[in-house]
């Protein structure tokens, strides 16, 4: 499985908007999922949970296992969990269809994260994260890698080119609703300008009123929670979103 690559015209690759079934009644989530879809979702943002990496508990493998069966839809699954390593192949076996991480669990925590050898930016990287990004692979799914609103984005760069797609936080990952952190934007501008070929995704507080932001920074992937579920009209929510993103992409482009 690959994702679409970028094309000309475009400063990165295609917009993907990726509604946050953390933000749906759960109660009827193949519903739920299933509306996302018709209304113009590319993706599905999968939040897990563990009540342990972030103070708040979801949904596990099992719930996804049985999701598959009633959407064909790219399940972005992102795994707020204190082990990452434990839970891949159970994702893999419930067909989920990306599997992102955070560096700060993967690296056994964040003093490790910063003690260890991946402490300067450019380093070959922690050997325990490079294995858990071959292993997601060799499992069957694409790999994303991701960190928290006060990690710095450099800590990322011996990954970047192994990984499918970046995930930068621009909310304290553990619950929905909160309020977009502009200044995650630089992350997401020191990337954007190494790497135009690179899938950037941003999540938490992306709304109409702060999409510009991200589009302007780089961003191409959205996660999107309570603005598109919270909305009265999910279908004119994800059009805004995306025509921000493209015109963007095609404005920088231009440049
Ligand atoms: O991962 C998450 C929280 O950790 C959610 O995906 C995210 O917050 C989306 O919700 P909203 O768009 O309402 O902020």
């Amino acid at each position: 499985m690959q994702l679409p690559r970028r094309t000309e015209g475009r400063d990165r690759p295609p917009t993907a908007i990726s509604p946050s079934i953390l933000s749906s009644d759960f109660a009827r989530l193949a519903d739920e999922c299933e509306r996302m879809v018709r209304l113009g979702a590319d993706w599905l943002h999968v939040a897990v949970m563990d009540g342990h990496f972030v103070p708040n508990l979801t949904l596990g493998a099992p719930i996804v296992k049985s999701l598959r069966r009633h959407t064909p839809a790219f399940l972005d699954v992102h795994l707020m969990v204190t082990n990452p390593a434990q839970w891949f192949q159970d994702f893999a076996a419930a067909d989920a269809s990306m599997y992102t991480f955070h560096l700060e669990a993967a690296a056994g925590g964040a003093d490790a994260l910063r003690a260890g050898p991946a402490g300067a930016a450019g380093e070959a990287g922690i050997p325990a994260v490079h294995d858990l990004i071959a292993a997601v692979k060799a499992a069957g799914m694409l790999c994303g890698i991701t960190v928290k609103p006060n990690t710095p984005v450099e800590l990322l760069l011996p990954y970047v080119q192994s990984v499918d797609m970046v995930l930068v936080m621009t909310v304290e990952p553990g619950f929905g609703g909160q309020s977009f952190m502009p200044a995650m934007m630089d992350k997401v501008r020191f990337l954007r300008s190494r790497f135009p070929d690179l899938y950037i995704e941003v999540d938490g507080g992306l709304a109409p009123d702060t999409i510009q932001q991200a589009a302007a920074a780089g961003a191409n992937a959205i996660v999107a929670g309570s603005a598109i579920f919270g909305a009265a009209d999910p279908r004119a929510v994800i059009q805004q979103l995306r025509a921000a993103v493209d015109a963007a992409a095609v404005a920088g482009a231009a440049q």
